[in-house]
């Protein structure tokens, strides 16, 4: 199957700019896929994420969007996507249905009628199925000024997939938003993926939020510095997998673990114990002191990103320093 987004070797260099703000990267996003594209400021996400949605000129590569490519066919790749910008993008004065309707009759989707009754048909079906969907159904006929942050970016959503597109772009899409406001979007976000089927690009700084993403990738000053599945990643980052052990009898413990071959360090309730090539269940059968105390530590996506960007960096200031040298 043709992925629904294809980048090959794309550059981009801004006028002026020393750099290249993307230095030749390619990557594949298949239909129905979650991927997130993380990175540091700076690192380039804006950059790509403007280029795909037809926003700026790419300084060199292809880009298609299912199919069709974005300088060439850019209205055809604007029909098949939705975008979420970082910031609100709404008019509070104008009622949550006005606002859609005013979108819809913009972006010529649905001819504009001046009330709601008159709308087609098949309008009112779409976004009352999206607001139901959003959970904010009651919700459709009173101003926004009226609305918290995260009903905002509900409405945001709605109008997004009001054209059924294949690819939604979340730009950054929970910033200001509070955590309880964070942790509905992404269910009412697990429902849209599920009910209709569409892909989504993802850039965040919240990495917690990548941690479902079926493909990360992840780049640091305008390059690919790795992508792959967040399991994929931690695996190849050697990340440090840990068990927090504790007991009445903490004396009988240490030297128990003394015994082993593992590594482990006293913390201030217990020990902390790396595993990196046994696994827990192994280690936990060698112990025969009762424990009070057993947390078995996953490394997170998290942890995956900043040992990344701490090596990149590295990397970066030793090509520096041996180009100094040359
Ligand atoms: N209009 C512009 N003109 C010149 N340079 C630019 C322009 N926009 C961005 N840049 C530079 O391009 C590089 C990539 O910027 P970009 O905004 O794509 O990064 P980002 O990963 O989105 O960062 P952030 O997480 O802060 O949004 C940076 O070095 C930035 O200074």
């Amino acid at each position: 199957m043709e992925p629904v987004i294809k980048v090959d070797r794309l550059v981009k260099r801004y006028h002026k700019g020393e750099e290249n703000a993307v230095d030749d990267i390619s990557f594949e996003v298949n239909a129905g896929e979650f991927f997130a594209f993380l990175g540091p400021n700076g690192a380039g996400k804006t950059t790509t994420i403007s280029i795909l949605t037809t926003i700026l000129s790419k300084t060199e590569g292809t880009v298609t969007i299912v199919g069709h490519d974005v300088e060439r066919e850019a209205k055809q790749v604007r029909e098949c996507i939705g975008i979420l910008f970082q910031n609100h993008s709404v008019d509070l004065e104008l009622t949550f249905e006005e606002n859609i309707r005013l979108h819809v009759s913009l972006y010529g989707i649905y001819g504009y009628r001046p009330f709601y009754r008159l709308m087609p048909t098949e309008y009112k079906q779409r976004i009352e199925s999206l607001a139901e969907m959003m959970g904010i159904h009651d919700s459709l006929f009173k101003k926004l000024k009226t609305f918290s942050g995260g009903m905002k970016r509900k409405v945001e959503i709605v109008r997004s997939l009001m054209h059924q597109p294949r690819v939604l772009f979340l730009d950054e899409p929970t910033q200001g938003l509070d955590a309880s406001s964070r942790r509905s979007f992404w269910e009412h976000m697990q429902k849209v993926r599920r009910e209709e089927n569409v892909t989504l690009f993802l850039t965040t700084h919240y990495l917690a939020e990548a941690e479902d993403a079926d493909t990360v990738c992840m780049i640091h000053r305008g390059k690919i510095a790795m992508s792959g599945s967040p399991n994929e990643m931690k695996r190849i980052l050697m990340l440090e997998r840990s068990m927090e052990l504790d007991a009445d009898d903490r004396c009988a413990l240490k030297s128990e673990l003394s015994e082993f071959k593992v590594e482990f360090m006293e913390i201030s309730n217990g020990f902390k114990v790396k595993y990196q090539q046994q696994t827990p269940q192994l280690l936990l059968s060698q112990i025969n002191t009762p424990l009070t105390k057993l947390n078995v530590m996953q490394p997170t996506l998290e942890e995956a990103y900043m040992h990344l960007m701490v090596r990149k960096d590295k990397e970066g200031e030793q090509n520096v320093d041996s180009g100094k040298g040359a």
